[in-house]
């Protein structure tokens, strides 16, 4: 079996990418150091503890896991947290990075896939953002995944270390089975808070601004089942296997709903009212980020399966039920 290294594999989005891997025949390999992953999400392969500010580790990482392909997930991830801390930001997510990639190299030229996001764009005023859509990004996070993607290129053009950066928009849902889901320590996420919100296990549930220039006034951004984007990253990675060349891609489903609309999904779903306020705008926040994500589905093979958003919304809450012992069954 073809070793694949997921940096950050113990994470949201990491741990559904490590099944979809094995599924697909592929070894995963998680390394992460568990400051937001859980060790119970690594059930697909074995689980390195290790941190990517730490060349040594991830040195010793690759002598030992000898992986085809590395996948890069470890990153801080909330947008109003980098606008309080960016000096944490740029030391995990561009540092670390670059530690990643200068491993990489060393051991060869392993190719690599990088989580970007649609907040490298910043707030562009298009409907649709295609990869050509200038990317200027208005918060710290953004700049931090963008000078990665920076770095990836420079490294491809002058070592010939070649890389798939994705630039996912909005991952939401849980694996169909049940077994891993969306649990962040402390959740910043819109749904599963709308979720805790609606089953009563938080209290402190705001819709962050209602003056954006939208149709409703409340923010509005792309959902994309985490199902579709772990098989996005297979793709990404037989894509680099087979010799493709370094590119970039947004992941998205192409479609937008606003806050409110969420909130109406995840009352529909559990069946009950989701209390909420409304709060002033959140720091860094973007009104509008809705994909083109056409040339996935051209380069890569790539299209979402998951479209409906009650479909997304509704195998979070039967994970965040099942996983509260309420009896509910997870579809
Ligand atoms: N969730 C989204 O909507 C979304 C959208 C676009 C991009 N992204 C990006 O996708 C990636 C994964 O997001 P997620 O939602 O699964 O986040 P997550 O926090 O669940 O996963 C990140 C993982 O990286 C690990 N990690 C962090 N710093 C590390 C370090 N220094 N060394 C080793 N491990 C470390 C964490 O413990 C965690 O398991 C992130 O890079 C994020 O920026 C996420
Ligand atoms: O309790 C909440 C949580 C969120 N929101 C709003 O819901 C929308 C979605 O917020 P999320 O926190 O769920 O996700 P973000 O849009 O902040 O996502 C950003 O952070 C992600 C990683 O955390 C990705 O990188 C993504 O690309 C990037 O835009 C935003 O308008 C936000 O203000 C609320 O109103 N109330």
């Amino acid at each position: 079996m073809k070793t694949v290294i997921v940096f950050g594999g113990a994470g949201y989005i990491g741990s559904h990418t490590c099944k979809e891997l094995h599924r697909n025949g592929f070894a995963p390999v998680a390394f992460d150091n568990l400051s937001e992953g859980q060790a119970e999400f690594v059930k697909w392969g074995e689980l390195i503890e290790g941190d990517i500010r730490r060349p040594d580790e991830i040195a010793a990482a690759l002598l030992r896991a000898r992986p085809v392909a590395a996948i890069h997930f470890a990153a801080h991830a909330y947008v109003s947290q980098s606008v309080q801390e960016p000096s944490v930001y740029y030391s995990n997510n561009v540092s670390g990075s670059l530690n990643v990639a200068e491993a990489l190299r060393a051991a060869g030229g392993i190719p690599l896939i990088f989580s970007s996001t649609c907040a490298t764009y910043g707030a562009p005023g298009t409907d649709r953002i295609t990869e050509a859509t200038p990317q200027v990004p208005i918060n710290p996070y953004g700049r931090s995944k963008l000078m990665v993607e920076q770095i990836l290129r420079d490294f491809s053009d002058a070592y010939g270390l070649r890389s798939v950066a994705l630039r996912y928009f909005n991952a939401a849902g849980a694996d169909a089975d049940g077994d891993i889901g969306e649990a962040h320590r402390d959740e910043t996420h819109l749904i599963p808070r709308a979720i805790l919100a609606g089953l009563g296990d938080i209290e402190d549930f705001h819709v962050f601004g209602t003056d954006f220039d939208t149709p409703d006034g409340s923010a509005i951004r792309d959902y994309i089942h985490v199902a579709d984007l772990a098989r996005a990253h297979v793709a990404a990675c037989r894509y680099l296997l087979d010799g493709g060349r370094t590119d970039q891609f947004n992941l998205g489903v192409g479609r937008g709903y606003s806050v409110l609309e969420i909130i109406a999904a995840v009352q529909r779903c559990l069946g009950r009212a989701v209390p909420h306020m409304i709060a002033s705008r959140r720091d860094g926040d973007p009104p509008r980020l809705v994909a083109d994500a056409s040339k996935a589905s051209e380069v890569l093979g790539f299209s979402p399966r998951h479209v409906d958003l009650d479909t997304i919304v509704q195998s979070a809450v039967a994970w965040h039920s099942a996983r509260r012992g309420t009896g509910v069954r997870v579809a």
